[in-house]
C-alpha cells in the first residue's frame, strides 16, 4: 500500500491533460510502442472525433524508483464545466491531483473550479505549467497567477510540455514524493466504493471501484450496501490499457469487478461494495445527488420503441451517472422519457451517445429549465415541461432558477461582456482584477438565459478569451409566460416553451419564422401560429409542394432512382410525424437559435 500513488489530472478545458496523460502512459512503458497513438484514453468515437474528454479514464502504471516500483492509479478526467460530475466522483478516488494550467492562456474559469473540488476532498496539488513549447507561452506570469490562487512556492510548479514531452519525468516523481500513499486497513472487512460503471454487451456490468479496506479476491460472494443485492466476484483486475484480470485488490488499489449482473437498475455509482460473510459496519457516504440544470424530452422515432430506448437509457445511466430521467407522455410525441442534464453539451452527448452505443433514433424536445410555480391554492408545483405548466389562473408567483457565472477574460473584452450579460437579464455583483488586464466578472443570471446559446455568443464576442464556469444560487421570481406553437391549427406541446414575459411577442415571431424555415415542404399547406393563452401572435405560412423526387430522373437509370430514394430515407431519420405534419428534429431546437 506504501508504494500505491492514486491522482487525477484536471484542468480547464483543451488546457492539455490528455495529451500529458499520454506522455505518463508512454515513459512508464504502460503501453507498448506500437499500440501508442494520440489521446489514448479518449477512447469513445465521440470523444476522439470532437477532441474533448467526456468520461472519465482510469489507468495503472508502473513506475520503478530509487529502487522500489511504484503502483500508480491515474484518473483522466473533463475539462468541460458539463461534465464535472465525472470530476468530482473521480477525486474521491484520489489523494492527489495534477493542476495542469496552459502556459499561453493563464488560469481559466474551470481551472478554479476543479481546484476547489480537489481542495475540499483534501487532495495533495502539483500545480503543471503546460504547453511552455508555445511561442505565446508566459511562463512567469502564468506561475504568479498559479501561486496568488494556491499558495504554493515558485519552485513547486513544474514546468511541462505535453506535445514535446518536457518534465514529464519531473511529473512521475512528484507523484511520487508529493501525493501521500492511500491510507486504510487491510485486516478490515472489505469496504471498496464504487466510483464508474460501464455495460459491456458481452461480459455484462463492470464496476470500478477504489478499495479504502480490507481486500476483494475473486470468488469472493460479496454485497452492495446500498442495494443490498449479493453477488460472486466472478472476475477482479485491475484497468492497464486492456483489463488485467487478478486474483486479489487490496487496500487503496482501484479495480474492476465483473458479478454477472444484468440489471442496470442494480448498480448505482456511489454505492458500497462489501463482502457477505464479515460486512463493514457502514457503506461510505457517497456522492452529492446530481443537480441537472437543463431538462428536455426524449422521445424515440418509432413509437414501438419505447421499451428499447427505455433499456438504453438504463444502460447509458451506468456510465454516466449524471443523467437523470423518468417516463413522460406528450400528446403529440407519445410515450417517452423527461431527461434532466448538466448543461446543452451534456444533453447533445446523450442524444448522440444513445444513437451510436445503443442505436437508437431519438428526437429530443424543446430544452427547459426547472420552474418553481406557487398556485393559487398555496401549492408548490415544480415544472420542467411547459406542457405541465398550469394555466394562468391558477398561477400565484413563478420562480426560475438563478446562477452565480463566473467570468475570467481580458480587460478588453468587459464592455462587451457586460453588454451581452445584461441583454441576457444579468446583474452584475462584482468585477476583481486578478492581473492588470485579466478580469472577473461575476454575474448573477438567470439559468434559462445560459444555458442555452451564451456560451457561444461569449466566446464569438471575447474571441475565445473568456471562460464560464457557474454555480447554482437559488430560485427568484420571474415573469415568465407559456409560449405554444400551433401546426394547422393543432397545438404541438413538445414545441412549447417558458419564456419570459417581455420576450415573449418577438420569441414567438421569430421562432414561427425560424419554424418556417426548418419545417420541410409538405404536400399542403402548413399554418405555424404561436400563442400566448389564446391570444395569436405570430403566424408563418409553409407553402404546399408537389415533391416527387422520381421525376428528375428521366431516363431509366434505377441506380440513381435508388441512391435518390435512400437519401430521401435518411432524410427521414429524426423526423416525426405530428398529426399529418413531419417535424424534424432542428425543429425542436429553433428556440434556442433566435439570436
Ligand atoms: N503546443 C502544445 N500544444 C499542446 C500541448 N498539449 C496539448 N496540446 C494541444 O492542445 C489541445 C488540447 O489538448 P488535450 O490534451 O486534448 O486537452 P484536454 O485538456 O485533455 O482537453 P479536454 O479533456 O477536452 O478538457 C490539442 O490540440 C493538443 O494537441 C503542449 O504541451 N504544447
Amino acid at each position: 500500500m506504501k508504494n500505491i500513488r492514486n491522482f487525477c489530472i484536471i484542468a480547464h478545458i483543451d488546457h492539455g491533460k490528455s495529451t500529458l496523460a499520454d506522455r505518463l502512459i508512454e515513459f512508464t512503458n504502460t503501453v507498448q510502442k506500437r499500440d501508442m497513438m494520440n489521446q489514448l484514453l479518449d477512447d469513445m468515437d465521440l470523444e476522439r472525433e470532437r477532441g474533448i474528454t467526456i468520461k472519465s479514464h482510469a489507468i495503472q502504471m508502473q513506475y520503478p524508483k530509487d529502487g522500489e516500483v511504484y503502483t500508480f492509479n491515474l484518473i483522466d478526467t473533463p475539462g468541460h464545466v458539463d461534465f464535472s460530475y465525472e470530476v468530482s466522483r473521480s477525486i474521491a478516488a484520489c489523494e492527489g491531483a495534477l493542476l495542469i494550467v496552459d502556459a499561453s492562456q493563464g488560469i481559466e474559469a474551470q481551472t478554479i473550479s476543479n481546484l476547489y473540488l480537489a481542495i475540499n476532498h483534501d487532495l495533495e496539488i502539483i500545480p503543471v505549467l503546460n504547453k511552455i513549447d508555445l511561442p505565446g507561452a508566459m511562463p512567469d506570469e502564468v506561475s504568479d497567477q498559479i501561486i496568488d490562487l494556491i499558495g504554493c512556492k515558485k519552485e513547486d510548479i513544474i514546468h511541462a510540455s505535453g506535445k514535446e514531452g518536457i518534465g514529464i519525468q519531473d511529473i512521475l516523481d512528484a507523484v511520487v514524493t508529493r501525493v501521500p500513499a492511500p491510507k486504510g486497513e487491510p485486516s478490515e472487512p472489505l469496504q471498496a466504493l464504487i466510483f464508474d460503471s460501464t455495460f459491456n454487451s458481452y461480459r455484462g456490468i463492470e464496476v470500478i471501484f477504489r478499495v479504502y479496506n480490507g481486500e476483494i479476491k475473486k470468488g469472493d460472494r460479496v454485497k452492495f450496501m446500498n442495494t443490498g443485492k449479493e453477488y460472486y466476484a466472478d472476475e477482479i483486475g485491475t484497468l492497464g490499457l486492456e483489463q488485467e484480470p487478478k486474483s486479489i485488490i487490496k487496500t487503496g488499489d482501484v479495480g474492476y469487478l465483473i458479478s454477472g449482473i444484468k440489471e442496470a437498475k442494480e448498480v448505482k455509482v456511489g454505492d458500497t461494495i462489501s463482502h457477505v460473510a464479515n460486512p463493514c459496519k457502514s457503506a461510505i457516504q457517497g456522492f452529492e445527488e446530481v443537480k441537472p440544470m437543463v431538462f428536455a424530452g426524449i422521445y424515440p422515432v418509432e413509437t414501438s420503441e419505447f421499451e428499447d430506448l427505455r433499456d438504453a437509457m438504463e444502460k447509458l445511466q451506468l456510465n454516466d451517472a449524471s443523467l437523470v430521467w423518468e417516463p413522460e407522455t406528450s400528446a403529440a410525441l407519445g410515450f417517452g422519457f423527461r431527461c434532466g442534464f448538466l448543461g446543452m453539451l451534456h444533453m447533445e452527448i446523450v442524444q448522440e451517445r444513445l444513437e451510436r452505443e445503443f442505436d437508437m433514433t431519438v428526437i429530443t424536445t424543446v430544452p427547459s429549465v426547472k420552474f418553481k410555480v406557487l398556485t393559487t391554492a398555496g401549492e408548490t408545483q415544480w415544472v420542467s415541461a411547459p406542457s405541465e405548466l398550469p394555466e394562468p389562473n391558477l398561477i400565484n408567483i413563478i420562480e426560475e432558477p438563478y446562477i452565480k457565472a463566473q467570468i475570467i477574460t481580458k480587460s478588453e473584452y468587459t464592455g462587451v461582456i457586460m453588454s451581452l450579460c445584461m441583454d441576457k437579464r444579468g446583474i452584475l455583483v462584482n468585477q476583481i482584477y486578478l492581473t492588470t488586464d485579466r478580469v472577473e466578472l461575476t454575474f448573477d443570471m438567470p439559468l434559462s438565459e445560459v444555458v442555452f446559446d451564451f456560451f457561444d455568443r461569449l466566446k464569438t464576442i471575447s474571441r475565445g478569451y473568456a471562460s464560464l464556469d457557474y454555480e447554482y444560487k437559488g430560485y427568484e421570481p420571474g415573469y415568465m409566460v407559456k409560449l405554444d406553437i400551433m401546426l394547422n391549427s393543432e397545438k404541438v406541446d413538445a414545441l412549447s416553451a417558458i419564456v419570459h414575459r417581455d420576450k415573449a411577442y418577438d420569441w414567438g415571431k421569430r421562432l414561427c419564422e425560424k419554424l418556417r424555415e426548418l419545417l420541410p415542404r409538405q404536400q399542403f399547406e402548413i399554418a405555424i401560429q404561436a400563442a400566448i393563452g389564446q391570444k395569436i401572435i405570430a403566424r408563418e405560412t409553409v407553402k404546399a409542394l408537389r415533391k416527387d423526387v422520381l421525376a428528375k430522373c428521366y431516363g431509366g437509370d434505377i441506380s440513381r432512382k435508388r441512391k435518390l430514394l435512400e437519401k430521401q430515407k435518411k432524410g427521414k431519420k429524426r423526423m416525426r410525424q405530428v398529426g399529418n405534419v413531419e417535424i424534424p428534429q432542428e425543429a425542436f431546437m429553433a428556440v434556442l437559435k433566435l439570436d
